[in-house]
């Protein structure tokens, strides 16, 4: 394929950057970076990896909080042809190192909060560390001697990204997207939300995954409108900025949504500017969905996707009926079916893991030719998430393949306990899991943080749940707990869910 410097998703920057270079971009409280200088300072962060001797394909990792030098090091790096590494910031030395090593890269940004561990990392891995410190980092990157003006040429297969999974099911591996995928799927997302240059998002969802990457950064980018970053999710400060710079464009996990919802002071901010309202990286409980837009009155679309898919899959249309507690429809240029352990289609109604074909599937995970193998067949990846698609086409996610429950030989899908319980109106986050039985092999379990200031016992609650579902599915112990142990995105981590000694 031929290689055009149209191809390279740091295009998507130079692109907004030429057509309107006074517009801001990115916002972050007092400080504004408008295109021109966003694309700018790439420019520089380009010329200064080319300095060092980065040359196209070479891998550079980035483990920067939602901060502007996040895009600046971001499409720098894609700018010089480079390959980038999203990491997550909360990696300590032993963990970085990992994620320079297993990508051989060369060089890694470091935000100078996160600079210790990933010095560390950097020296086991041979890699250079870059110090990313707010106040000298315009002068550091200034000071390349040569700026990059034009973006170095990649094909649309070339990697742009390599996005590791958290590795809940054994070492984290690195889905390799590629300029075609990254940049179609940030393509889909601006069509979809309908974004143009007076979009105004807020960067809630870490920039170093891949939901805030597509939807939030690259599309908004690509749109030519405003992301206004928090460094770090709190409710009350995105009711804070939502108000300040007027937010339309809102895209979070459930557990935001959940947490802007029930902050005591939500009644009392100017949210009427929020137009679209996206959520992803799992489920949507209806109830919260339905509270939310009653509340601020604004639609939520809920979609589905994974880091390997770039990542959306699916969306719910903002044209389109909405069916809540769907997934919504594949999106354009992309097919999912429903299928069997030995991979056959599966008729509307039935059960079977969700498999992807499309622009948005990965490459393949980066160095582990048998896992891709494992995951990829005939151009279809398989998720490893169960569903069922309805007559019109409308995807239900059940669960997850390795979240699912079998106590004593029968099914019990945890998302289908977990939606019982938001229907109890004391109930603020609730998650289902397996609890290890000697008869049964796993029992059902249920720890739940209530809303503050209800008082309801756990015995209260489980009756509640028995009335509405069948015998072998309601949770025999139920728990409360203050907060549910989250990931950096805000999703609930399951895993690290134990129920207390009985
Ligand atoms: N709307 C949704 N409803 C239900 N589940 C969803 C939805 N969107 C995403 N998910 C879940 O999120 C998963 C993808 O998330 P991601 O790629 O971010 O990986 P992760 O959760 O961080 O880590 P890992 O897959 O390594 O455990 C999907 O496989 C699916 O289980």
């Amino acid at each position: 394929m031929s290689a055009t410097a149209t191809a390279s998703l740091a295009g998507f920057l130079t692109e907004s950057a030429a057509r309107n270079p006074d517009h801001p971009a990115l916002r972050l409280d007092d400080v504004v970076l408008t295109y021109g200088q966003l694309n700018g300072a790439t420019m520089h962060v380009a010329g200064m990896l080319q300095e060092k001797g980065i040359e196209p394909g070479d891998r550079v990792g980035i483990m920067l909080p939602n901060v502007p030098h996040f895009a600046i090091a971001y499409y720098g790096i894609l700018r010089a042809g480079g390959v980038v590494v999203p990491m997550n910031v909360l990696l300590k030395g032993r963990e970085t190192a990992f994620y320079l090593k297993d990508p051989g890269a060369k060089a890694v940004f470091a935000w100078k909060d996160f600079a210790e561990a990933a010095q560390t990392g950097a020296d086991e891995a041979g890699a250079e560390c870059i110090v990313v410190d707010p106040t000298g980092f315009i002068e550091l990157i200034g000071s390349a001697p040569v700026a990059c003006e034009t973006p170095v040429e990649r094909a649309d297969d070339d990697t742009a990204v390599i996005l590791y999974t958290s590795g809940t099911t054994g070492t984290p591996k690195g889905a390799e997207l590629t300029h075609g995928n990254m940049r179609r799927n940030a393509i889909a997302a601006t069509e979809l939300f309908g974004l143009g240059e007076d979009a105004v998002a807020l960067g809630a969802l870490p920039l170093f995954h891949s939901f805030g990457q597509t939807c939030g950064l690259n599309a908004t980018m690509r749109a030519g409108g405003v992301l206004t970053l928090i460094p770090r999710f709190d409710p009350g400060k995105a009711l804070e900025i939502i108000q300040r710079d007027k937010v339309n464009v809102f895209e979070g996990v459930p557990t935001m949504f959940g947490a802007i919802l029930h902050h005591p002071d939500a009644g009392s901010f100017d949210t009427s500017t929020l137009k679209v309202c996206a959520s992803g990286g799992s489920a949507m409980p209806v109830e919260v969905m339905k509270a939310f837009e009653e509340k601020f009155g604004c639609k939520v679309l809920e979609g589905y996707g994974l880091s390997e898919t770039s990542p959306v899959a699916s969306f719910n249309h903002p044209d389109r009926e909405r069916k809540p507690g769907s997934i919504g429809t594949p999106i354009a240029g992309v097919e999912m079916k429903v299928v069997d352990d030995e991979g056959n289609d599966l008729p509307a109604g039935e059960v079977g893991e969700i498999a992807i074909k499309g622009h948005n599937v990965m490459k393949g995970y980066w160095d582990r030719p048998d896992a891709t193998a494992e995951a990829i067949k005939d151009g279809w990846f398989f998720s490893g998430d169960m569903a069922k698609v309805d007559e019109d086409g409308y995807f239900f996610v059940v669960d997850r393949k390795k979240d699912l429950i079998i106590r004593g030989g029968y099914n019990v899908y945890p998302r289908e306990i977990e939606e019982v319980f938001y229907e109890h109106p004391a109930v603020r986050e609730a998650a289902v899991v397996a609890m290890k039985h000697d008869e049964l092999g796993e029992e059902v379990g249920a720890a739940v943080a209530l809303k503050d200031g209800e008082d309801v016992t756990p015995e209260e609650l489980q009756a509640f749940v028995k009335d509405q579902v069948a015998a072998y599915k309601y949770p025999r112990r139920v728990w409360l707990v203050d907060e549910l142990p989250k990931g950096p995105t805000g999703k609930i981590l399951k895993r690290e869910i134990q129920a207390p000694e009985a």
